[in-house]
């Protein structure tokens, strides 16, 4: 509805029957008769009672004006899907059913049964709104940090043992951290035996937690426990509070930006690990950015650990987005309640930056032969035989993945051994050549053997193409060892397709053979001859062959950057050398063919002579920053108008830098105003405020400089007040201030637009860039340093948080604190009384000395 609308209200309907409509008829007949007479009751409006309408008001305003509170300006994301979840801390004394409440939260959003509850478990819980539900542990250190980072916190109270001391703690702390808001819970009333008992403990209790918290506090009641979880109408209202609340900002959240870390990981090279099992870890930790805007370049402070640079920090996606704006429906539906809870065990894939890890809990592909050791140990538990009948092996296509798993499973030489082994021959007729010379007695046949290896070297260093030799040599290979292998049968076959469709046929039936065969008769295989264990592992040849043949691609296509600018390395330009000596010794006795073929950029710097010394020239050092012509410094010393020296003397900090260099700068003008600045105006100007300022006394000097501030106060106010004006007219102080915050909400609205515009949707790195990390994107955050015992003594139940640090608390400072005795210490507070200090982010414990 546009603003200058009017509103359509149903008309006013008068009366026509009862005592009312009665009067009313009677009051207008004698309005016409002119009878009527005017009546004044003088008490209708009047107070009845002085001392209880004084009463009355009072307390109105005493109520309004507790309701007053300095107004926070609210730096949370103004855009809900921008938001992060809500962080609901769950609080209590041990075995008051925190996990149980947590685990009927999650029940009745997702229909989800947790079994495990640890680490924080967010969860959406609305078309706008996740949560984050994290159970607090019952130490000072968790309960510390808990305090700094929750939105909410529902506090578990046994009602059948009342309040415990792990609740006042927790209080304590929440007052001291800013108090976020606070719900009660309270459980166990299932054990009361008596209803008029239960009335009266859930009176004290409720008169307890108002005198505590405040009055008014919410609080809820669940009486009893059905499938380890509480009653659904009960988590219901609960779920409903949850939704309804509304959360101050804090001064502290306000001014901080952090991360609830939801999971980490290691991921230190292990290499230096197994050196040095103490060795600092590089870990990343993921989480959603809360508070204010994270910046790349801030400091970090990784609770309990120490303070930290960010190694690098980048966005991951939503592990658990809020369901689809598009979609135009009033209730979440189920399937949109998303849960996501890496440390509870909750589903199976993990997402990393560059990989996604899923968890295929009983898939088994191991062959039933290979788990002696289990099956020995079931053998030991006496249920062997049953299990055997129960468990019977699948068995996959050897094609599958699954099936070539198993396939590997088999394999008792490595695919370089296999290799070596194998042979093959070029011509029809002639001699099959074997890879490995030291096994084959190639060495002995002479130099043409020793030719024809090297040259199956030099063919195999050629990218392969399409119809190729080296395509003819692998069908070469195939019809090769087609050809031993039958003619070990006696079969001689000389038409080659032939030859091909049988070896195809013989490989897929031999490939089917190896999926069900076992690791010994495979063996049986090999022992035959290599022919036939080529065509047996015919894939696995295939895939050596075609990385070797990739390889190949990507080594001639490569450039070397660092030889093209700064030429060969000494030591590779050496060698080349060497290379070439040998060359020249051995092309004596060798064709040119076979000479190894230098690379890329090598095979152009060898071409020439010339071009070669000179690459040597350049591989010599670093050129790119040497200066060719030695310096030359007379130009420096000369003593003339144009001394180079004397040109830049007054560039340094021993140089004469008074009025010269007002002159070098000279007079300029504004181009926006269009107003002309000169040295001698400049100089005007500064007389003004110095003039005075001569020959005067201190008290003269102090009047001067006071009147000189209240002219600058009266101007800054004159303008205030009619920015003020400007923006709520003549209304009175109240509405104008309302006004105003609205009016700056709306210019936060408005810049938040533009810079949205400005960036684009494509911008975003941009404005990740200028903006640092905004609150409610999921981040991965890598930290390098952090000491070993992090990793060794992690415990998933103490909430892991890292506080953006900002730039003064990076920095030594002082900070003055005052100390209020708890109100249960009943000694004084002395010296050396070990402490507990909560600063900022950082905790720690130490002795003062006050
Ligand atoms: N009868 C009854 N039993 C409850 C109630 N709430 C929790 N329990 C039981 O109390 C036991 C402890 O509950 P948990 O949820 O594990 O308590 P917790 O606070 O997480 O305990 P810690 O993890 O040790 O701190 C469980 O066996 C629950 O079934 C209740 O309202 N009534």
């Amino acid at each position: 509805m546009e603003k200058g609308d009017k509103i359509e209200h149903h008309s006013h309907k008068g009366r026509k029957a009862g005592v009312g409509a009665k009067e009313k008829k009677k009051d207008k007949k004698a309005k016409k008769d002119n009878t009527r007479v005017e009546r004044h009751n003088h008490r209708a409006f009047s107070v009845a009672n002085v001392v209880r309408t004084k009463r009355n008001i009072q307390r109105n305003l005493d109520r309004s004006q507790k309701k007053e509170y300095v107004p926070l300006h609210d730096r949370r994301a103004t855009e809900l899907h921008e938001t992060p979840p809500t962080m609901v801390v769950v609080m209590g004394p041990p075995g008051v059913g925190k996990s149980t409440l947590i685990r009927s939260l999650v029940k009745m959003y997702t229909n989800h049964n947790l079994t495990v509850v640890t680490g924080p478990i967010t969860v959406v819980t609305g078309k706008k709104k996740r949560i984050t539900l994290l159970e607090c542990p019952n130490d000072t250190a968790g309960m510390l940090d808990c305090a700094k980072i929750a939105d909410l916190v529902l506090l578990c109270v046994d009602a059948k043992f009342g309040f415990e001391m792990e609740t006042f703690e927790f209080l304590n702390i929440l007052q001291t951290h800013g108090f976020p808001k606070v719900m009660g819970v309270f459980t166990h009333l299932d054990q009361f035996k008596t209803a008029k008992n239960l009335r009266k403990t859930k009176k004290l209790l409720k008169q307890r937690f108002w005198t505590e918290i405040y009055d008014g506090a919410k609080m809820l009641y669940f009486s009893g426990v059905i499938n380890g979880k509480y009653l659904k109408h009960e988590v219901k209202q609960l779920t409903l509070f949850i939704s309804r609340a509304k959360f101050r900002p804090l001064v502290w959240k306000n001014t901080h930006p952090y991360i609830v870390v939801d999971r980490h990981e290691d991921i230190t090279n292990p290499n230096d690990v197994e050196n040095d099992p103490e060795c600092d870890r590089t870990m990343v930790f993921y989480g959603f950015v809360r508070g204010t805007h994270l910046n790349p370049k801030m400091k970090v402070h990784l609770i309990g650990v120490g303070d930290y640079d960010m190694a690098d920090i980048s966005v991951l996606p939503d592990p658990c987005p809020l369901p689809d704006k598009e979609r135009d429906r009033t209730t979440l539906s189920k399937k949109d309640a998303l849960l996501f809870a890496p440390l509870s065990d909750v589903g199976a894939v993990t997402f990393d930056k560059d990989a996604v890890y899923i968890d295929i809990r009983q898939a088994n592909y191991t062959k039933k032969e290979n788990l002696a050791i289990v099956s020995r140990r079931k053998e030991e538990d006496g249920d062997f035989e049953k299990d055997e009948v129960e468990e019977e092996e699948v068995e996959y296509d050897s094609d599958a993945p699954a099936g070539m798993l198993k396939n590997l499973q088999d394999v008792r030489t490595s695919v370089d051994e296999k290799m070596k082994k194998s042979s093959f021959r070029i011509f029809k007729g002639s001699k099959a050549i074997v890879v490995d010379e030291s096994s084959s007695d190639s060495e002995e046949e002479g130099d043409d053997d020793d030719s024809e290896s090297e040259e199956y070297d030099t063919n195999q260093r050629r990218p392969p193409r399409r119809g190729d030799a080296l395509g003819d040599a692998d069908k070469n290979i195939e019809s090769g060892s087609d050809e031993e292998s039958e003619s070990d049968s006696g079969n001689e076959n000389t038409d080659e397709e032939e030859d091909e469709e049988l070896a195809d046929n013989e490989v897929d039936e031999e490939a089917e053979e190896e999926g069900t065969e076992s690791s010994d008769d495979e063996d049986v295989i090999e022992g035959e001859g290599e022919a036939t264990s080529v065509g047996v592992n015919h894939w696995k040849s295939s895939i050596a062959e075609r990385a070797k043949q990739s390889f190949l691609e990507r080594e001639s296509g490569m450039i070397n950057l660092q030889e093209l600018v700064y030429g060969q390395s000494h030591k590779a330009s050496m060698n080349h050398v060497g290379l070439e000596d040998e060359d020249e010794s051995s092309s004596d006795d060798d064709d040119e063919f076979f000479k190894p073929k230098l690379t890329g950029s090598r095979a152009v710097n060898s071409l020439s002579g010339s071009n070669h010394v000179e690459a040597l020239v350049l591989d010599e050092e670093d050129s790119c920053r040497m200066v060719e012509a030695p310096l030359n410094v007379t130009p420096w010393l000369e003593d003339s108008d144009g001394c180079l020296v004397e040109n830049i003397r007054n560039k340094f900090v021993t140089g004469n830098w008074g009025k010269e260099e007002e002159e070098e700068y000279g007079d300029f003008e504004d181009l926006e105003s269009g107003e002309k600045f000169t040295s001698s105006s400049r100089d005007a100007n500064d007389s003004v405020d110095d003039l005075p300022l001569e020959g005067l006394t201190d008290e003269e000097l102090r009047d001067y400089y006071a009147k000189k501030k209240a002219e600058q106060k009266s101007k800054f106010d004159n303008d205030y007040d009619n920015e003020k004006k400007q923006d709520g007219g003549d209304m009175n102080d109240e509405s104008a201030e309302n006004e105003y915050i609205e009016a700056l909400k709306r210019e936060k609205e408005a810049r938040l637009a533009r810079n949205k515009e400005e960036f684009g949707i494509d911008g975003e790195r941009s404005r990740l860039r200028h903006e640092g990390f905004r609150q409610g994107l999921y981040c991965r955050v890598k930290i390098e340093g952090i000491p070993s015992g992090f990793v060794t003594g992690f415990d998933p139940k103490m909430p892991l948080v890292l506080g953006g640090l900002t730039t003064q608390e990076t920095s030594l400072s002082l900070t003055r604190c005052r100390f209020k005795k708890h109100r249960w210490h009943k000694k004084i507070l002395r010296s050396n009384d070990p402490l507990v200090f909560s600063i900022g982010w950082r905790r720690f414990q130490s002795i003062p000395v006050l």
